[in-house]
């Protein structure tokens, strides 16, 4: 997968140098490019944004560098879904992810101020596959972060890219809808707290039962919204009503 990312703060997308995407990248799993929309202008201050029509605080991102950069960066490889954060888009969810998985190429176009100039979005949904996405109902200075989020999440679901790909069916919001059940490693006591006795039974089915119970657990506790409309909570052991 090749992703895209153009930002004014380059540096901010260091972090996926690092850790799991810094090994897809190693094991060419991953080929991401990281741009300057300064790079797209052409006035001594390298200017990329203007006062608001119809007035309003901040200041808005100019159309022509977006332009210019959607243009120079998709004139070769794949046609990229243009991914766009925003505090107005589409919720961001592991359902997303998998898409976005699937796809050859990802370029994301990160917005500052008070965001980008609607018509590089209306003009590049003409011609790409355009996904505005947030990653959360609270309010960031930029795309920056979730371009690292999205990233993330995506390219760990590459094939070939996680050690152990299980894990990917065990997780939270995983195949099972539910959240994560807890975990545990050595020392089996620790500061008067013990790991529970089942962990160390070696009976898998009995491991698999108690791990599921406390998912079922976690989740009707924390996050009841996940749970199927059809599911009968009785001692938050979930049932799905035939
Ligand atoms: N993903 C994601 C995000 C973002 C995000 C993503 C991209 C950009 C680019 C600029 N910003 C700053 C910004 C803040 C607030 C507002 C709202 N406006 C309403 C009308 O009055 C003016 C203000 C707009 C732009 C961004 C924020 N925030 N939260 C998420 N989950």
């Amino acid at each position: 997968m090749r992703v895209d990312v153009v930002t004014i703060f380059p540096e901010y997308l260091a972090p996926l140098g690092l850790s799991l995407p810094g090994k897809a990248r190693e094991a060419g799993l991953l080929d991401l490019r990281v741009h300057d929309l300064r790079d797209w202008t052409h006035d001594r201050h390298r200017t990329v944004d203007d006062t608001p029509y119809g007035g309003g605080a901040g200041m808005v991102m100019k159309p022509e560098p977006w332009g210019e950069a959607l243009d120079a960066l998709t004139a070769e490889g794949d046609a990229p879904v243009v991914v766009v954060p925003t505090p107005s888009g589409e919720p961001f969810s592991q359902a997303l992810a998998a898409d976005l998985a699937s796809k050859p190429r990802l370029l994301f176009a990160c917005g500052r101020y008070e965001g980008i100039d609607q018509r590089v979005v209306d003009h590049a949904r003409t011609r790409w596959d355009v996904r505005e996405v947030s990653i959360g109902d609270y309010v960031l200075n930029g795309g920056e972060v979730a371009a690292l989020v999205v990233t993330e999440a995506v390219v760990r679901l590459l094939p070939g890219f996680m050690g152990n790909p299980e894990s990917l069916t065990e997780e939270s919001h995983g195949a099972a809808g539910l959240l994560e059940y807890p975990v545990y490693t050595k020392p089996p006591s620790w500061r008067d707290l013990d790991v529970p006795d089942v962990l160390f039974s070696g009976n898998h089915a009995r491991i698999a039962a108690w791990r599921h119970d406390q998912a079922v657990r976690r989740t009707a506790e924390r996050r009841p919204d996940l749970l199927h409309p059809s599911a009968v909570v009785d001692d938050l052991e979930v049932r799905t009503v035939q």
